[in-house]
């Protein structure tokens, strides 16, 4: 009999005890960096002579690890153990899949500082940043374990007399499974855990600049009793390997999560039918966002200001969810403005390793690039308020960066930035509002406050985005309690850590026999 499933609880930093803790774990980790990592295929460790050196954002001269790459022969060849581990590991009981989640899920809340450790030098995220990640990893191994165990039941069907009917749910095949590197552990690990606990085998290509913490991934799973060649561990450019293995003719699903660019990419390639291939291919694709949050004239409005500033410069703005544009009813737009500037100021950013910085760096010199170019659009666009300088010396550090008066056709109101970057537009009323709110191809999070239920529940009916919140931010969902995914080029209107996530990665079957 399994526990109700319940979120991980987040890690409580004022506690000293918890403070100490965590230092040891970064002590630990550090410790071990710049290891050599390699391929894991069917189990088998392959060295290669190409490598990925992941590197700590925050200080350039650490290396983080040293990642062997795969080519396209090694591709080729964890794609062939992959297809036919599958014909065996698509036979394991439900449950008993199920249950190596729930030991890996043990595995890591043992060492769930550890874990977080390696966020924090390797994707940059602050404590409670990396905190969260890892809790969130946890969940996902929680969660889908125990979908998998009412999805094993199937769902009921009527019979007749003379007739019994049976519908339940087979997985699909070999999945190429793509994960970004915001949420390092998190995604990487619910993606993974999602196609192999439905029967499927995997080939995991992390993102590049995040390819050690999936290998720490991967060690749990063999320690948790995953067999051989069910998950393989092939980290790579997306530019060398990617198309080859969306391409592949024995590749039955791409499990995705990154930009738009890449998923209309993914998506395209994925609909050609190659010779010999025996499907049409499934992708799920969780892509970018624009995000708003809407402030009414009724709203609290220190509430508004903190869910704006958090929203938008947790983790340096590089959340899908993050809150890149602050729509703000013209009767409080001053104030709202003034204050989310005044608590922008009092922002720690530095090493995330240093308990005491709210902000770490970005993620690498091209993300740099590309935030501080929109900084050089948004001074051309709007009134810069606050921020609008970097230094990539040691780290990538950008300062919080606010954007007054911008107007709603402006393109930092349109383009995803993915950095702390925050556009500040002026509605006429909350109907206004709502219209700039939804006026973007995307369709991702959105957050109104307001005191005004009428207005609650007219964005409940209009502002069109896969995880709407009231009178909170837009980031942050919890796995099982909000399920995440987005609509438009948002993606394929999944939800990752909802009730019917595990579906896209099965095909229903239906036996009918004649009694
Ligand atoms: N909707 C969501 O749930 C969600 C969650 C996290 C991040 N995101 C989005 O992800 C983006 C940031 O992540 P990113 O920079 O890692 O995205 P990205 O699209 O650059 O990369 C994502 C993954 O795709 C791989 N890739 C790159 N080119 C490829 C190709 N041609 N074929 C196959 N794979 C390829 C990368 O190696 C990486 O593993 C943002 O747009 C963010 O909004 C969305
Ligand atoms: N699920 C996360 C966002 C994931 C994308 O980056 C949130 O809700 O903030």
């Amino acid at each position: 009999m399994v526990v109700p499933y319940k979120h991980e609880p987040f890690t409580d930093f004022t506690v000293e005890i918890n403070r100490q803790e965590f230092e040891a774990a970064l002590a630990k980790v550090e410790a071990e960096l710049g290891k050599n990592y390699d391929l894991i295929i069917n189990g088998e460790r392959i060295a290669t002579e190409d490598k990925i050196v992941s590197l700590n954002p925050s200080n350039k001269e650490q290396i983080i690890g040293t990642v062997s790459r795969a080519n396209i022969d090694l591709a080729e060849k964890a794609m062939q153990v992959a297809d036919e581990t599958f014909t065996t590991w698509k036979k394991w009981k439900p449950e008993v899949r199920a249950d190596i989640l729930f030991k890996a899920a043990a595995i890591i809340r043992r060492r769930k500082h550890e874990f977080s450790a390696y966020l924090v030098l390797e994707a940059g995220k602050p404590w409670n940043e990396a905190d969260a990640d890892t809790a969130e990893g946890i969940d996902f191994l929680e969660y889908y374990a125990r979908q998998m165990l009412q999805l094993s039941k199937g769902f009921a069907v009527e019979s007749r007399p003379f007739e019994h009917n049976k519908l339940s749910y087979i997985p699909l095949g070999v999945g190429v499974v793509i994960p970004p590197w915001n949420f390092a552990f998190a995604i990487m690990a619910g993606m993974t855990a999602a196609a192999l606990v439905t029967g499927n085998t995997v080939l995991l290509k992390p993102a590049e600049t995040t390819s050690v913490i999936a290998y720490k991934f991967m060690e749990v799973l063999e320690e948790a009793g995953l067999p051989n060649g069910v998950v393989n561990y092939t980290p790579g450019y997306g530019s060398e390997i990617g198309d080859y293995l969306v391409d592949h003719k024995r590749t039955r699903f791409i499990s995705f999560t990154g930009s738009k660019a890449v998923g209309v990419r993914i998506y395209e390639r994925a609909a050609k039918v190659h010779p010999g291939q025996l499907w049409l291919k499934r992708v799920v694709a969780e892509m970018g966002g624009k995000d708003a949050v809407i402030v009414d004239k009724d709203a609290d409005l220190e509430l508004a200001a903190q869910s704006i500033v958090k929203s938008a410069f947790g983790f340096s703005g590089q959340k899908c969810s993050a809150c890149s544009r602050a729509i703000i009813h013209q009767d409080v737009y001053d104030e709202v403005l003034e204050r989310a500037v005044e608590l922008t100021k009092e922002l720690t950013i530095g090493a995330p390793a240093d308990f005491n910085n709210f902000m770490g760096p970005v993620t690498d010199q091209k993300a740099f690039d590309k935030i501080m170019s929109y900084i050089e659009i948004g001074k051309e666009e709007g009134r810069l308020m606050v921020g609008g300088t970097g230094d990539n010396s040691k780290g990538f550090f950008i300062q919080p960066t606010i954007f007054a008066d911008v107007n709603e056709d402006a393109r930092i109101m349109h383009e995803e930035v993915f950095g702390p970057f925050v556009a500040f537009c002026k509605a006429n009323d909350f109907d206004h509002a709502l219209e700039i709110a939804n006026n973007t191809e995307y369709g991702l999070t959105g957050a109104v406050l307001t005191r005004n239920r009428e207005n609650l529940e007219k964005a409940r009916e209009d502002f069109h985005v896969g995880n709407l919140y009231f009178n909170r931010g837009c980031t942050g969902a919890i796995v099982g309690y909000h399920p995440f995914g987005g609509f438009n080029m948002s993606g394929t209107d999944s939800k990752a850590g909802g009730p019917d996530y595990l579906l896209l990665f099965t095909q229903a079957k239906l036996v009918s026999e004649q009694l």
